[in-house]
């Protein structure tokens, strides 16, 4: 088994942290790096798992996690760079930026993946994109989406297409807990009790995204399916459609994707 060591445990490095070990993985195969002591110290408690120096996370690990805002990148790869070793592999998990980037910074040769993955990690739920950069094997994402597997579903896509990734199931979780949210605002409009709302909403979000996964049914249909002839669901889709719900996804969708593109730029030589 490999040891895995994730470089900045914030809250997708936290996510994968605690993924991994409910999918069963030993805290003793995994360490983590941050830059404050006071949340490393809290990480440990909550965790188990050990914070270590980049150094030390280098030395241990075959698997180095880069789970760092994008423009905290620089810093942390000229870190890396004189540490790592013939062996080590470099998984990003960063918005943006691109695997040419690090292997740019890094000595010739290290392989590295690129990874969009998502906040669901932490319910053994993720949904994670993987792309081979230069130096990287099939050998070594099979390693990549092996370990991605144990918290979620796990798809290989062309580099090229991670920007859009980025922004459809990167940050997807965050249109869904929006949805839920305006929801619920809706419910206390209708003068529900909060809690009564919440219920509501999230048990119903719950069952549509089971219904979604598991029926062979395309949206549109398990959609018509709650839209009665005259009936209460078309007077609200009336009133999406007139407010371009529809629209603003899409060009919600192409904001997220444009920023993950300028992410990556930044960067550039
Ligand atoms: N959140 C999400 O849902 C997803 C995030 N990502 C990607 O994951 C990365 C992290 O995002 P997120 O977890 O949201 O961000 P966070 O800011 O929560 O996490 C990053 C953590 O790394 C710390 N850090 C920065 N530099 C170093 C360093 N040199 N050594 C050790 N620790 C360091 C940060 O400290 P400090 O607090 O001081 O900044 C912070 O605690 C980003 O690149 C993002 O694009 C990808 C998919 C989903
Ligand atoms: O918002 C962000 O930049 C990160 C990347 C995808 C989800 N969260």
């Amino acid at each position: 088994m490999s040891t895995i060591a994730v470089l900045g445990a914030g809250k997708i490095g936290e996510a994968l942290l605690s993924g991994l070990l409910h999918s069963g993985r030993p805290a003793s195969e995994l360490c983590f790096t941050e830059r404050h002591p006071e949340r490393a110290a809290e990480l440990t408690r909550r965790y188990g798992v050990e914070s270590v120096s980049v150094g030390d996370a280098a030395k241990r690990a075959d698997v180095l996690v880069v789970a760092v805002k994008p423009q905290d990148i620089e810093p942390l790869l000229a870190e890396l760079a004189p540490l790592i070793g013939p062996d080590s592999l470099v998984v990003s998990l960063c918005a943006g930026l691109p695997t040419a980037l690090y292997e740019r910074r890094l000595p010739e040769g290290t392989p590295v993946v690129r990874v969009m993955p998502n906040t669901p990690m932490l319910v053994n739920e993720a949904m994670s994109a993987v792309s081979a950069g230069r130096y990287a094997t099939p050998e070594h994402v099979r390693t990549v989406a092996a370990v991605l597997s144990s918290v979620g579903k796990v798809v290989e896509v062309p580099e090229s297409q991670q920007d859009a990734v980025t922004a459809l199931s990167g940050s997807g979780p965050a249109y869904f807990f929006y949805l839920v949210e305006a929801m619920i605002d809706a419910g206390i409009l209708l003068g529900l009790p909060r809690a009564v709302a919440e219920q509501l909403i999230v048990q119903s979000a719950v069952g549509a995204a089971k219904m979604l996964a598991d029926s062979d049914e395309h949206p549109v249909i398990l959609r018509e399916n709650v839209t009665s002839p005259a009936g209460t669901t078309i007077n609200a889709i009336r009133e999406l459609e007139k407010h371009g719900v529809r629209a603003a996804l899409l060009a919600a969708i192409e904001a997220a994707r444009d920023r993950s593109v300028e992410l990556g730029r930044a960067h550039e030589d």
